[in-house]
């Protein structure tokens, strides 16, 4: 991996914030796809220390720039540990935002793909999940960073 795509890669503070400033004044916009009660991938249930076929809060969103997407972002929020945040009603307010004003947060070890989105058909270089948790809550993180973000901050293909 590049050095360029490894400081987006791995950072550990808001995706949101970092991809604000990066914009350099571009209008920043959360664009929600899906947001449904579904099953998780067996995969995804795995990441969340949960077993298959529980229902959670799933959300799909492309966090654009100048109405351009750059990342595509899947979260997946088990129903059990949910206790009424009411996550439903963020609508097209980023995740980042709440997640990171709430106390006591805490981040799994970061895990990239090079595979492309499963649920969405822009490519693009890199993908990366994590778990946020806070109390009972936790929330799967999966972020996919496009090749229109690449192309309109002049990075490197990887
Ligand atoms: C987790 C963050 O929130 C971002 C916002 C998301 C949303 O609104 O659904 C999803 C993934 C993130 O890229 C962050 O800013 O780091």
């Amino acid at each position: 991996m590049s050095p360029a795509w490894w400081a987006w890669v791995a950072t550990r503070d808001s995706l949101t914030a970092r991809l604000i400033d990066a914009g350099a004044g571009r209008s920043f916009r959360v664009r929600l796809l899906a947001q449904r009660l579904g099953k998780p991938s067996l995969d995804e249930a795995q990441a969340l220390g949960q077993p298959h076929g529980r229902l959670a809060w799933l959300r799909e969103v492309a966090l654009c720039l100048d109405e351009r997407p750059w990342v595509v972002a899947r979260s997946v929020a088990p129903l059990a540990q949910l206790r009424g945040q009411r996550l439903e009603r963020l609508g097209e307010r980023s995740l980042g935002s709440w997640l990171f004003r709430q106390p006591d947060l805490e981040r799994s070890p970061i895990e990239v793909t090079a595979a492309p989105a499963p649920f969405h058909p822009l490519d693009g270089p890199w993908g990366r999940r994590s778990v946020f948790r806070h109390g009972r809550f936790a929330v799967l993180v999966q972020e996919f960073f496009l090749d229109q973000m690449a192309d309109d901050l002049a990075l490197p293909s990887r």
